[in-house]
């Protein structure tokens, strides 16, 4: 139910990245003057050898969410995720892990947050080969110094959660990519880490079982809710992954948002040229171009309120929804005047053929719909009736023109 703006709860910062910023080389601070005069990353490395890896940047991550970190390479991602958990140390800046700063941390303190707070996942897979897929899964734990009574049950648990029951006993060389990666999930899982850092983790794999794992890490995190940071520099997989992404140029940040936001508003042209080859039609879904389901009539009314609603709102088809506002028909003009000289109610004239899709479904699945037919009724699984879908915002989300 709708109940204004003020029910929503903020979601929780989880980290909180300030003022970071990476040079790569022994004299920093003459880099730094360079930027500051605006010279660009090129010039810099041209004139002093030193490479700026991120200048400046500021953000937030909340917890439970998909942050996913793209750009082109060079751009800064590895860099970014790495000064996450301090594998690069950062020039400047602050790294907040539920308050507590990570570039300032001494290297007990470093070792607690790693331990507790994050597992990463990386794009090569980073196993022991000669070991099996409950050793590597449990190494993790090993170099965490848990006792091995306690590794062995919460590494297999990790196996299972990933798909891999079954398989424990099996060298990590003998496995596909796929397998290899799960395996590298586990390990990450394992140890029930707040935050999953993963690196390209999918693009080493071949694309029918990048695109399993992505629906897999969606469907793990459905269940689990652990804030991931993801690089990648595909922005299919970005889109469909990151509940927000964040588009780096040259170790700035050239726009953070949703991607419906990405698409729709590119905050410049790099953004712009970024996305122009994006198939919007797989990302936009119903709820994104429904309208609120109003006008409605109740299954309880007549004809006549029905006309009336139709002719008050300037439309010509109406749904009919009973008391828990599930959908029980629509009713056209033509036929609510036909029942009204008749005098008949609104169950005699209405139409049962109405077509009632889920919120989440894409574009690309409603366009041969919504082609011919009369409006669309988007309902969640409850069957409630959430919002209605017309040609016009089908066509309208992808500016497309009415002919
Ligand atoms: N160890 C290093 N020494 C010097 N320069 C580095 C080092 N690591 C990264 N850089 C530089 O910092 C910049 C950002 O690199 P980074 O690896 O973070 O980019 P990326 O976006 O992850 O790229 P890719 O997708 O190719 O991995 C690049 O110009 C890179 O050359």
């Amino acid at each position: 139910m709708l109940t204004g703006d003020f029910n929503i709860q903020k979601p929780k910062k989880k980290i909180e990245v300030r003022n970071l910023t990476k040079i790569f080389g022994k004299k920093p601070r003459k880099a730094l003057s360079l930027i500051e005069k605006g010279f660009t990353k090129r010039d810099i490395f041209e004139k002093t050898g030193q490479n700026v890896g991120l200048y400046n940047v500021n953000f937030d991550i909340y917890e439970s969410e998909i942050f996913v970190i793209m750009g082109l390479s060079g751009s800064g991602k590895s860099t970014l995720l790495r000064c996450i958990n301090r594998l690069i140390d950062p020039t400047d800046g602050h790294i907040l892990l539920d308050g507590d700063d990570v570039a300032t941390a001494s290297s007990e303190e470093l070792r607690e947050m790693r331990r507790k707070k994050m597992g990463m996942v990386f794009q090569n897979f980073a196993l022991i080969p000669h070991r099996t897929v409950l050793d590597n899964v449990a190494y993790g734990l090993e170099i965490q110094g848990v006792s091995k009574d306690k590794r062995y049950p919460k590494a297999n648990e990790a196996i299972e959660t990933v798909g891999l029951k079954g398989y424990e006993d099996s060298r990590t060389s003998q496995l596909s990519g796929g397998m290899q990666q799960r395996v590298g999930l586990a390990r990450a899982l394992a140890t029930d880490p707040d935050i999953l850092l993963m690196d390209e983790a999918f693009s080493a794999l071949d694309p029918l079982i990048r695109s399993e794992m992505q629906d897999e890490l969606l469907a793990l995190e459905d269940k689990m809710q652990k804030t991931i940071v993801f690089v990648s520099h595909d922005l299919d997989e970005a889109l469909k992954l990151g509940d927000r992404i964040m588009i780096m140029n040259d170790g700035k940040i050239a726009q953070i948002g949703t991607a419906e936001e990405i698409l729709t508003e590119p905050a410049d042209d790099y953004v712009s040229r970024f996305v122009a080859g994006v198939d919007r039609t797989k990302i936009f879904t119903a709820e994104a171009v429904m309208k609120r389901a109003e006008p409605v009539v109740s299954i309880n009314s007549g004809p006549k309120v029905a006309l009336q609603l139709m002719r008050e709102h300037g439309i010509s088809s109406i749904f009919v929804v009973n008391r828990e506002k599930h959908v029980e028909g629509i009713i056209k003009v033509d036929d609510a005047l036909k029942g009204s000289k008749e005098g008949k109610g609104l169950r005699d004239v209405m139409s049962h053929d109405v077509t009632i899709i889920h919120p989440d479904t894409p574009l690309n699945e409603l366009i041969p719909i919504i082609e011919n037919s009369s409006p669309l009724a988007v309902a969640k699984d409850d069957g409630k009736l959430i919002g209605i879908i017309v040609r016009g915002s089908v066509l309208g989300a992808l500016a497309i023109e009415e002919v």
